[in-house]
C-alpha cells in the first residue's frame, strides 16, 4: 500500500484530540468528505485531551472567549442530545483572589457584561459558605454559577463516533509522515498516500514537528503537566454531592485550579496551571533535577487553604500543555498554503472551547467568513517569526 495514492478527500485532518476531533465532526455534518488520521490506537494518553474531567465555564477575563462560550455550551448541549449521553454536570466555579488584583477585576467585569449567574463573597462569607476552605488575608471570591465539569474521555468518544456517523472516516494507529502542498496535497501516513484539497492541523504538542517541513515553526512551549488528585480527610466533604465547586485560585506566577471528588471517589483533582518543557516523545523522562516545584507548591496551598485534605498527592497523572507566549490560541491558515489551516497552541484551556474551535476551523476551511473575530488568533500577531516562513 505504501507510496499509492488511495483516494481523494474533501478535507484531511491531523490528529484525533478534542480539537481535530471536533473540527471533522463539523465538516463531515455538511456533507464534506473527511478522514480524520490520528498516531496512536485511540484511546490514547500521550497528549491533552485525554482523563476524566475538565471544567467548562462561562467566566473567563477575556472578551473573545467570553464571546465564544454561549455557543459552546449550546454545541455540547447538541452532542450530547446526539450521542445519549450526559458529559457535563454543574458544580459552579470559585474564583479566588484579592480584590484589589486587576485580573480578579477583569472576572468580575466580563461576568457581569455577559449576565452570567454568580456571587460575591467576602472573605467571611467564603469561609461561611465553603468551610473546607481557608481563605488568605483579605481574599474574596466570584462565582460562576453555570460553570461545571465536562467528562473528557466520554466526550472525545462521543465527538468520534458523531463524526463516524455523519459517513466520516477515522483512521487510529496511523501517523503522518510527509504532506506535499499543492492544490491538492498530499499526505503521506505510515500505511498510505492521501490527497485532499484542504488539509486541517490538529496536531497538540506535535503540531510544530508537523509544520517545520511546510517552513513554519510557532512559538509554541509543550509542557507536561502533573495532574494530582489530592486523599479527603473525611469522604466526599470536597465533592459534587457536597456541593463544592470547581475553583480557580489566582495565584502568582501560575494560577492553581480544582475540581470535587467526583471521579475517584475521595480524591480531588488540585493543579498546577503550569509545568516543566518537555518534547512530547519523552514526556515522561524526568529532567535531571527530580525536583517537581509545582507539587511542592501544590503541597504547601493545600496544607495552608485546603485543611480538610491530606497535603501529599494520592495519585499523579500526565497531560500536555502546549502554550502560545500570550496563552490565546492560533486558529489560521498556513501563511504560505492557504488550504492548510491550523489549530493548535490551546495553552491549557481549550477543552471547553473545542465545539467552536471546530466550526471556526471548519469555516476557514471551507473558505466562509469565521463567526467571531478571529483577530486574537492570528498568527501574524507573533512579529518574531521567520521571515522565511511568512
Ligand atoms: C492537565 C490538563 C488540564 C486541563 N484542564 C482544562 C480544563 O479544565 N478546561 C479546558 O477547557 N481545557 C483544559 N485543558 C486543555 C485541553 O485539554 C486542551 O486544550 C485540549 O485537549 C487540546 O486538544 P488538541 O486536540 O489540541 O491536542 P491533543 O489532544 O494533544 O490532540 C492532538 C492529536 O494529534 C495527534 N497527532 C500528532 N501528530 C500526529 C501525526 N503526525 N499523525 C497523526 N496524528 C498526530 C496526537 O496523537 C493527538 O492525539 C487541560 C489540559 C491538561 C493537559
Ligand atoms: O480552562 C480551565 O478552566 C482550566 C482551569 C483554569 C486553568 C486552565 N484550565
Amino acid at each position: 500500500m505504501a507510496g499509492q495514492v488511495c483516494s481523494l478527500y474533501d478535507t484531511i485532518v491531523v490528529g484525533a484530540g478534542i480539537q481535530g476531533s471536533f473540527t471533522a465532526y463539523h465538516l463531515a455534518k455538511r456533507g464534506r468528505e473527511t478522514l480524520l488520521l490520528e498516531q496512536f490506537p485511540l484511546p490514547h494518553s500521550r497528549g491533552s485531551s485525554h482523563g476524566q474531567s475538565r471544567i467548562i465555564r462561562h467566566a473567563y477575563p477575556q472578551e473573545h472567549y467570553s464571546q465564544m462560550m454561549a455557543e459552546s455550551y449550546r454545541l455540547w448541549e447538541q452532542l450530547e442530545a446526539e450521542a445519549g449521553v450526559s458529559l457535563y454536570r454543574q458544580t459552579g466555579l470559585l474564583v479566588l483572589g484579592a480584590n484589589t488584583n486587576p485580573e480578579f477585576q477583569c472576572w468580575c467585569r466580563t461576568l457581569v457584561k455577559h449576565n452570567v449567574p454568580g456571587e460575591l463573597f467576602t472573605t467571611e462569607s467564603l469561609h461561611g459558605r465553603f468551610p473546607g476552605i481557608r481563605p488568605y488575608h483579605g481574599e474574596v471570591g466570584v462565582s460562576d454559577h453555570t460553570a461545571g465539569v465536562l467528562s473528557a474521555d466520554r466526550a472525545l468518544r462521543a465527538v468520534q463516533d458523531g463524526f463516524q456517523r455523519c459517513g466520516g472516516a477515522l483512521h487510529d494507529g496511523e501517523k503522518v509522515t510527509d504532506i506535499k502542498p499543492g492544490v491538492v496535497v498530499t499526505v503521506t501516513t505510515s500505511r498510505g498516500v492521501y490527497q485532499a484539497n484542504s488539509l486541517v492541523i490538529t496536531a497538540g504538542p506535535w503540531a510544530n514537528k508537523l509544520l517545520a517541513p511546510l517552513g513554519l515553526q510557532l512559538p509554541l512551549q509543550t509542557l507536561r503537566i502533573n495532574v494530582c488528585y489530592w486523599k479527603e480527610k473525611v469522604p466526599g466533604a470536597y465533592g459534587v454531592s457536597a456541593n463544592f465547586p470547581c475553583f480557580l485560585a489566582l495565584c502568582a506566577p501560575h494560577h492553581i485550579y480544582g475540581l470535587p471528588s467526583n471521579e475517584y471517589p475521595g480524591l480531588v483533582k488540585i493543579c498546577y496551571h503550569s509545568g516543566s518543557l518537555a518534547d512530547p516523545e519523552e514526556r515522561d523522562r524526568l529532567p535531571e533535577t527530580s525536583a517537581l516545584p509545582d507539587i511542592q507548591i501544590l503541597q504547601d496551598f493545600i496544607s495552608k487553604y485546603l485543611p480538610g485534605l491530606v497535603p501529599e498527592p494520592a495519585v499523579v497523572e500526565h497531560c500536555m500543555y502546549t502554550n502560545t507566549p500570550d496563552e490565546d490560541f492560533v486558529l489560521d491558515r498556513h501563511p504560505k498554503f492557504r488550504n492548510i489551516i491550523i489549530g493548535a497552541g490551546f495553552s491549557g484551556h481549550g477543552f471547553k472551547l473545542a465545539p467552536v474551535v471546530g466550526k471556526l476551523l471548519c469555516q476557514l476551511t471551507a473558505g466562509e467568513e469565521p463567526s467571531y473575530a478571529m483577530e486574537p488568533f492570528r498568527i501574524h500577531r507573533f512579529p518574531a517569526l521567520p521571515a522565511a516562513a511568512l
